[in-house]
């Protein structure tokens, strides 16, 4: 259920991510139109939606990745002008695996908005780095070219690197494709610690399966933002039915 889109008006709005008639046209395609939601602090959001339906479109727009309409506040403020605060974890599809950088050097990275790319990096950051290397336990691959690492490890670096930003917010498109169950383990408890630590951390992810009791809020999209929420206000018959046309197979405790 779109949520109201006056002004926010109560603390906890103004500490969220306030999404306010967002809308996106790639050319001939409207990926998105008029998306209304609220993604809170220290809850795992996750968004939700066939192929095609705008997830990633959401995700990016947000981030001023593509251009859009409407409006998005963090804190009462444009979102576009506090990215510094934003960890962003592209699908493993869109980064280019071949460039020659090794895991140490791809974990550092999220250290340049902190330090800039033209200084030293700080004992500060080479510490923050190498505990983020350690919390996704890839500290004996940090001399590895990341190219030669697994579907899974290749994602826990990004993961390191996210952590290592230090940032408020963290966004996660696709995570879990293409990776092992234990790196999913590892992404789920880091994500648990990020919300306990009351981070936004907002997931892109097509999965209906079991992964999904994992989530707190959901954000069910097609184009159009069917519904928000928690899982039991979101994962109805109906929603699901509009969202993906009547077709559903979902995990059926999740809700
Ligand atoms: N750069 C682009 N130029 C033109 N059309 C685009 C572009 N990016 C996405 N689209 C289109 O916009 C729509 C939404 O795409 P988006 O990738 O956001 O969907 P999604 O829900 O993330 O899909 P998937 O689950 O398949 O990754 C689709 O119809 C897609 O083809």
């Amino acid at each position: 259920m779109p949520v109201p889109v006056s002004k926010p008006t109560n603390t906890h709005a103004t500490e969220a991510i306030y999404i306010a008639h967002l809308g996106v046209h790639y050319r001939e395609v409207e990926a998105l139109r008029d998306v209304n939601c609220i993604i809170k602090p220290g809850k795992l959001t996750g968004i939700f939606g066939p192929n095609g339906a705008g997830k990633s479109t959401l995700m990016k727009a947000m981030l001023g990745l593509v251009p859009s309409r409407g409006m998005v506040l963090y804190q009462g403020k444009p979102l576009m002008q506090q990215l510094e605060k934003v960890a962003y974890v592209p699908q493993r599809s869109q980064i280019d695996w071949t460039y020659p950088a090794t895991v140490w050097d791809v974990v550092m990275m999220g250290r340049v908005k902190k330090t800039g790319w033209l200084r030293n990096f700080s004992v500060v950051s080479r510490q923050v780095a190498k505990a983020a290397l350690q919390r996704v336990g890839m500290s004996e691959y940090r001399n590895r070219p990341i190219g030669q690492l697994s579907g899974g490890q290749q994602q826990r670096v990004f993961l390191a690197r996210a952590l290592a930003q230090e940032a408020e917010i963290f966004c996660f498109d696709e995570p879990f494709v293409g990776i092992d169950q234990k790196t999913q383990s590892v992404i789920f408890e880091v994500f648990d610690e990020l919300t306990a630590a009351g981070k936004i951390v907002l997931v892109v992810n097509h999965d209906l399966g079991e992964s999904i009791s994992h989530f707190d809020e959901l954000i069910l999209l097609n184009r159009d933002l069917i519904a928000t929420g928690s899982r039991q206000q979101v994962l109805t018959e109906e929603n699901l039915s509009t969202a993906y046309g009547g077709n559903v197979m979902f995990w059926k405790e999740a809700a």
